[in-house]
C-alpha cells in the first residue's frame, strides 16, 4: 500500500500538498499527527527530499519520540536524519552552533529551577529580603513575565514606578541577569529568547538555518505562543513551506501565553496558505467522541466543526460517583482489575487528573490492589536530588573550554556537593571561597584547589575532595563517562554516604543513571563528556522511556497528543474539575480553558472512558464535593451511571451501604447531577448529615503538628498541595499542574499544614 492510501482523501491531500504552506485545522484523533508523520516519510520517500532538509517541531519530548518512531517504522533507518524535536531542544542545538555570535562559550550551562532558587538565595541575601515577602515561585514568575516580553531590568526598574515592592524586584531581577551572564548561564527561557536574537539580528546565520530546512512542521499549533511564533517564522524564507497543525478547541497553556488566535490567523502571515479541515476521527467510538463534542458545545468562544466517527463501541460512557474521597480511587483500582482480568493489558489503560497531588489516593488504592503503575511526569528522575549531585560532580570534571576560561557554571557545582557527603563547609567558609573566587576572577572550585580552606578536618576532606576530581578529571579522555561515573561516585564518598544512611532507592537511581549514561555511551560512541551533559539537561522525560506493562497515570497536560484503549478521568468534582480558580474569580476564559482540558482529557480514550467522582468532603477545597459541570453537560444517551452519590435523604442509611446498592442506585444518581443541581443547597444541608452518619468518618483537618508524608498542606504562593515524599527536612509536595511539584523546607514560613 503505499503512502498515501493509508489516509482519507482530505488527510492524503494535507500530506501531498508540499508547494504550499500549510493549516490543518481539525478536531481530537482526526490524523492531524498521522497526516504529519506521512507526509514526512512521503517527502522522503516518494519526492526524495533529503531527510536532514525536514524539521518536525512537536510539544513535548514524549511525543518527539512517538513521532520520530512513527517516521522509522515507515522508512527505517533513514528517518533518524530528519529532525524532529521540541522547540527546547532545537533551540539549544541553534545556540550549540551559533551562540559564539554573541558572545558566549558553546558550552553554555542550562539552568533548572533550583539552580535559578539558589541564585535567588544569594540576591535575597545581598539584599537582605525575606523569602516571605517574595516568595521565589512568585519573583520567579516575575522574571520570566519580563523575559519572555523582552523586558530588561532596566526597563523593568522604570516600570517599577515608585512602588518599592516592585523596585525591589526590579532589583532583583538586575541581580538574577547579571548573574546568569557571569556565568554563562541560560535558564529554559533564555533558550528561547536568545535563539531568537540571534535569528533575528545575525542575518547570515538566519539565512543559514533557513537554508537548512525546506519543510518545517509544527504539530499542536493552537499551544504556540508569540515567542515560539516568531522563531519559527524566521526559520522559513521564500521557498520553503511551512506546514502546521492544530485544533483551538485544544488550547490548553493560554495561561502560560499560548495564543490561540496565531492558528486562527496564520493565513494573514502566510496568504497564500492552503487550509485542510479534517473532520472524521478515527480514535474514538462514538459515544465516547459524541459524549466530548456535546461537552466542548459548551464553550461560547469557539468555531463549530462537525467531527464524527465510524467506529462502534458496546459501552457507553462510564460515571461513578463515590461516596467518599476513599472510595473513588479504590473503585477505579478495582475497575481497573477487571479490565486486566478481561484481557487488558495494563499499559493500555490510563488515568488522567487535573492536578499533580491528585495520584497520592489513586497510588494507595493501586499499591493496596497491586496493580503496577507509572507516573509519567510527577518527580522526574533527573530532578531527585542524588540525581542531580552525581551530575554535579560529572560537570566539575568538564575538561577545560577555550571559550569559557572562567567556567563559573562550578560554582553551582561546588555549592551543591561539597557538602555531600559531609566535609565540614559552613555557610560562612563558602561564602568566603565565592568571595575569594570573585576576586580571583575565577570560580570555586579553582580556590578549593589553591588555596588552603578550612580547619583540621575539613581542611583534610576538602584537599581529599579535590585530589579525586583531579584525579578523575585526569581519566576524561582514557575511560568512558559511565566509567568516570562510577569512580567519581565511589571515591568521593557519596555512595558510601548513601550506603551508611541506608538509602537504598537514592543509591538504585544512581545505579540507574550510570546504566542511563552506558546507553547514551553505546548509541554515542563519539560523544564527550560535554555533549552528554548539555544532552540531559534537557531531557526530562526519562521515566517515560521505560516500559513494560503498567497503568499509565498522568495530567491531563502531559497527555496531549496521546491515546490510549481505556481512559479514567478522576476526580471531576466542581472546584477541582473544573479547578476552583477557573470557577470563580477567572471567569468564562478560564471555565472554557478548563472545559477544553476536559475534551483534550475525554478524547485520549479509543474504547472506553471512565470518569469519575466522589462526593464527600474535600481538604483542598474545604467543602463538601459536588459533580462537576463537565459530566452533566454530556447527554445521557452516551453515559451511564454506575454509582450513586448518597442524597439529604438517605444519608441516615449509609451505614448500610453496600457494593450492590451503589449498582441499583443509578437513577437517583443521575437526576441528581443532571437535574436541577444547586452546589449552595448541597453545601449547606448534606455535610453535617452525611459526614456524621458516614460509615467512614471524615476527618477534621490538622491544623498542627509535624508534616509528614500524605499531609495536605497550604503554601501561600503555590496553595494546596500533597506531600508526597519526605527528604529529610524538604517536603516534595505537589502543587498544582501550574506549579508542579516542588521541594520546600519544612519549617518555611509560607507552608502551613491543613
Ligand atoms: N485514515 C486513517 N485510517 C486509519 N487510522 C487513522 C487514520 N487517520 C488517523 N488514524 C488513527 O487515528 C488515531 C488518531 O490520529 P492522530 O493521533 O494523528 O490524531 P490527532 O488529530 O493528531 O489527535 P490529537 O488532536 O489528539 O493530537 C491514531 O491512532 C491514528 O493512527
Ligand atoms: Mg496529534
Amino acid at each position: 500500500m503505499s503512502l498515501l492510501e493509508q489516509l482519507n482523501d482530505k488527510q492524503a491531500e494535507a500530506a501531498s500538498c508540499v508547494d504550499h504552506h500549510l493549516r490543518i485545522i481539525a478536531g481530537a484523533g482526526s490524523g492531524k499527527t498521522r497526516v504529519v508523520t506521512t507526509r514526512i516519510a512521503y517527502l522522503i520517500d516518494e519526492l526524495h527530499v533529503y531527510p536532514n532538509k525536514i524539521l518536525a517541531i512537536t510539544f513535548t519530548n514524549k511525543a518527539a519520540k512517538e513521532m520520530k518512531e512513527r517516521v522509522e517504522n515507515i522508512l527505517g533507518d533513514v528517518a533518524s536524519a530528519v529532525q524532529i524535536s521540541t522547540i527546547h531542544s532545537f533551540c539549544v542545538r541553534l545556540l550549540r552552533e551559533d551562540i559564539l555570535e554573541i558572545g558566549y562559550p558553546r558550552n553554555f550551562t542550562i539552568l533548572d529551577s533550583d539552580d535559578q532558587k539558589s541564585i535567588l538565595k544569594d540576591a535575597y541575601k545581598q539584599m537582605k529580603i525575606d523569602v516571605k515577602s517574595y516568595s521565589y515561585g512568585s519573583m520567579l514568575s516575575y522574571i520570566s513575565g519580563n523575559k519572555t516580553n523582552f523586558i530588561d531590568p532596566n526597563v523593568a526598574k522604570m516600570n517599577a514606578g515608585p512602588w518599592a515592592g516592585e523596585q525591589i524586584k526590579a532589583d532583583v531581577y538586575a541581580f538574577y541577569q547579571k548573574r546568569l551572564q557571569e556565568m554563562f548561564a541560560l535558564d529554559f527561557d533564555d533558550l528561547l529568547i536568545f535563539a531568537h536574537h540571534i535569528l533575528r539580528d545575525y542575518e547570515e546565520v538566519r539565512r543559514k538555518w533557513q537554508r537548512r530546512f525546506k519543510y518545517i512542521h509544527v504539530d499542536e499549533f493552537q499551544d504556540v505562543d508569540n515567542l515560539q511564533y516568531a522563531i519559527i517564522k524566521m526559520l522559513v524564507k521564500e521557498d520553503s513551506y511551512l506546514c502546521v497543525v492544530g485544533d483551538p478547541d485544544q488550547t490548553i497553556y493560554t495561561w502560560r501565553g499560548a495564543q490561540v488566535d496565531i492558528i486562527m490567523n496564520f493565513d494573514k502571515d502566510f496568504p497564500n496558505a492552503k487550509t485542510v479541515i479534517l473532520n472524521q476521527n478515527y480514535r474514538s467510538t462514538q459515544q465516547i467522541l459524541n459524549g466530548a463534542n456535546a461537552l466542548i458545545k459548551n464553550n461560547r468562544n469557539r468555531i463549530d466543526k462537525d467531527l464524527f466517527t465510524e467506529i462502534e463501541g458496546d459501552s457507553k460512557i462510564v460515571h461513578f460517583t463515590a461516596m467518599d474521597g476513599d472510595n473513588e480511587p479504590v473503585w477505579v483500582a478495582g475497575k481497573i482489575k477487571t479490565l486486566h482480568h478481561a484481557g487488558i493489558n495494563y499499559k493500555d489503560i490510563a488515568i488522567l487528573y487535573r492536578s499533580n497531588y491528585l495520584s497520592r489516593g489513586l497510588e494507595k488504592a493501586l499499591l493496596d490492589a497491586h496493580i503496577p503503575y507509572r507516573i509519567y511526569g510527577g518527580v522526574r528522575f533527573y530532578d531527585r536530588a542524588e540525581i542531580k549531585d552525581a551530575l554535579s560532580y560529572l560537570r566539575l570534571l568538564a575538561p577545560k573550554s577555550e571559550d569559557d576560561p572562567k567556567e563559573l557554571f562550578k560554582n553551582l557545582a561546588v555549592k551543591r556537593v561539597i557538602n555531600s557527603p559531609k566535609r565540614g563547609i559552613g555557610a560562612k567558609t563558602l561564602e568566603l571561597i565565592e568571595t575569594q573566587a570573585g576576586h580571583d576572577q575565577t570560580n570555586m572550585y579553582d580556590v578549593l584547589k589553591h588555596y588552603e580552606i578550612g580547619k583540621g578536618k575539613a581542611r583534610a576532606s576538602i584537599q581529599e575532595f579535590v585530589r579525586v576530581i583531579e584525579e578523575c578529571r585526569a581519566l576524561v579522555d582514557t575511560i568512558s563517562i559511565d566509567q568516570l561515573m562510577e569512580r567519581i561516585m565511589e571515591e568521593s564518598g557519596y555512595l558510601a554516604m548513601l550506603d551508611e544512611e541506608k538509602e537504598i532507592e537514592r543509591k538504585e537511581n544512581i545505579k540507574e543513571l550510570i546504566n542511563d549514561i552506558a546507553d547514551y555511551v553505546e548509541s554515542n560512541p563519539d560523544g564527550s563528556l560535554q555533549d552528554y551533559l548539555q544532552e540531559i539537561s534537557l531531557y526530562t522525560d526519562k521515566e517515560q522511556t521505560q516500559q513494560g506493562d503498567f497503568v499509565q497515570l498522568m495530567t491531563i497536560h502531559a497527555a496531549k497528543g496521546l491515546e490510549f484503549d481505556n481512559v479514567f478521568v478522576y476526580s471531576l468534582c466542581e472546584g477541582i474539575f473544573p479547578n476552583e480558580k477557573s470557577v470563580g474569580e477567572g471567569g468564562q476564559e478560564a471555565l472554557e480553558e478548563e472545559r477544553r482540558l476536559a475534551y483534550v482529557a475525554f478524547t485520549r480514550a479509543k474504547k472506553q472512558l471512565f470518569l469519575s467522582d466522589s462526593y464527600g468532603y474535600s481538604y483542598i477545597l474545604d467543602k463538601i464535593k459536588t459533580t462537576s459541570r463537565f459530566i452533566s453537560e454530556i447527554p445521557e444517551e452516551y453515559l451511564e451511571d454506575v454509582g450513586a452519590k448518597p442524597r439529604n435523604s438517605f444519608a441516615g442509611d449509609v451505614d448500610t451501604f453496600s457494593g450492590a446498592d451503589f449498582l441499583s442506585m443509578n437513577q437517583r444518581s443521575r437526576s441528581f447531577s443532571t437535574g436541577e443541581r444547586h452546589q449552595d443547597d448541597m453545601i449547606q444541608h448534606a455535610p453535617q448529615d452525611f459526614v456524621d452518619n458516614s460509615s467512614k468518618t471524615v476527618e477534621k483537618p490538622k491544623k498542627k503538628g509535624k508534616i509528614r508524608k500524605g499531609d495536605l498542606v497550604n503554601h501561600a504562593s503555590f496553595g494546596d498541595g500533597v506531600v508526597i515524599k519526605m527528604e529529610g527536612e524538604l517536603a516534595v509536595i505537589a502543587f498544582d499542574q501550574k506549579f508542579g511539584i516542588r521541594k520546600i523546607m519544612v519549617t518555611h514560613p509560607s507552608l502551613t499544614k491543613k
